[in-house]
């Protein structure tokens, strides 16, 4: 699909997707990258220029606004500044959708109270938003998107406002929502810690277009577009280089080598028959290992100290057996 805006901002440029019902999609992009429209094409706020946004099957552009309501009930939605009223109570907040929806007083309440349970937050149904911490309110904002069992939920940068710990037990959460109620989620973001941390597929968005799209593990390990390169680096223990390769030199004379660990690429397994092949000793000088979906990702840069040709004769024998240069310098 194409989303142009009139004035002529093309904020979604032919952009091709599709989400597995019951996965986790991200799309991940910088500021302006079209994220925030593609996500408003999706629950129907934008129609777009060109294309179509099918929803369980539904054309949503075809469904004319009545036809969109029942639609937009399977679609809930968590927003970076949670968007809850501040007059209403926890419990108030959640059931104002169920209400909205016709369930009847006693229904709408045990269902409202149900899901404050499954996001944490029972017992602090009385209780008013500024009353709550920013991962509570979240939470509150999740309940209130859950409350209508939605078959979607689309979240736009949920995580954004919060710290590194919250934002933790906000994933953890979405993580809950997909696993054990098997909704489907997609959500924008600018984090690629995020994509790291609850997604299964992940779009890369640059000026409206999808640049790359492919399995979290692999855009991580092997990313394609320079775009997704320097997202990914953000988020791992990358290759060393500018200044702090140039401290590192400083601090450490020998030759520097960094080695990808990479999961099925055995190089780091072949460093110790090397090293005492060719009689050179080593340090760890930066990086380390983390985890992509549960699999080993990262990079360790070492130096080696030894005769020059035997340091040489290592250093080519792991590029030999990696895929990716091995070789700082
Ligand atoms: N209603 C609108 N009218 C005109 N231009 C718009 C409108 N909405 C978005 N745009 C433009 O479309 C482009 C993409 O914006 P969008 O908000 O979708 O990007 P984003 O990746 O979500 O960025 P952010 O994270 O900053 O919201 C931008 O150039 C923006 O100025």
């Amino acid at each position: 699909m194409r989303k142009e805006f009139p004035g002529g901002a093309l904020a979604v440029d032919d952009v091709s997707l599709t989400v597995e019902a019951g996965t986790v999609f991200g799309v991940v992009g910088h500021s302006g990258a079209g994220k925030s429209t593609l996500l408003r094409l999706v629950n129907g706020l934008e129609e777009p220029t060109s294309g179509s946004v099918l929803v369980d099957g539904h054309d949503l552009a075809a469904l004319g606004e009545r036809g969109l309501r029942p639609v937009r009930r399977e679609i809930g939605m968590v927003f970076q500044q949670f968007n809850l009223f501040r007059s209403r109570t926890v419990l108030g907040n959640v059931l104002y959708p169920l209400r909205l929806a016709g369930l009847d007083r006693a229904t709408a309440r045990a269902r409202a109270e149900e899901t404050l349970e499954f996001v944490g937050l029972s017992g602090h149904g009385k209780r008013y938003p500024e009353q709550l911490s920013g991962g509570q309110r979240q939470r509150v904002g999740i309940a209130r998107a859950l409350a209508t069992r939605p078959k979607v939920l689309l979240c736009d940068e949920a995580t954004s406002a919060l710290d590194p710990q919250t934002t933790g037990e906000v994933l953890a959460l979405l993580r809950r929502v997909n696993r054990e109620l098997g909704v489907t989620i997609v959500l924008i973001t600018h984090e690629m810690e995020v994509v790291r941390g609850l997604c299964d597929r992940v779009a890369v968005m640059e000026d409206g277009r999808v640049v790359e799209t492919g399995e979290v593990y692999e855009v991580f390990a092997r990313p394609q577009h320079p775009t997704t390169a320097a997202l990914v680096r953000s988020a791992l223990h990358a290759e060393p280089d500018g200044e702090l390769l140039e401290r590192l030199r400083a601090r450490h004379p020998g030759r520097l080598v960094t080695v990808p660990v990479v999961d099925g690429v055995p190089v780091m397994e072949g460093l110790s028959p090397l090293l005492r092949e060719h009689g050179v000793d080593f340090a760890f000088v930066h990086g380390g290992v983390g985890e992509v979906r549960g699999r080993p990702l990262g990079s360790v840069t070492i130096e080696l100290r030894g005769e020059r040709a035997a340091v040489e004769a290592v250093e080519a024998g792991l590029a030999g057996s990696g895929r990716r240069k091995a070789g700082v310098r």
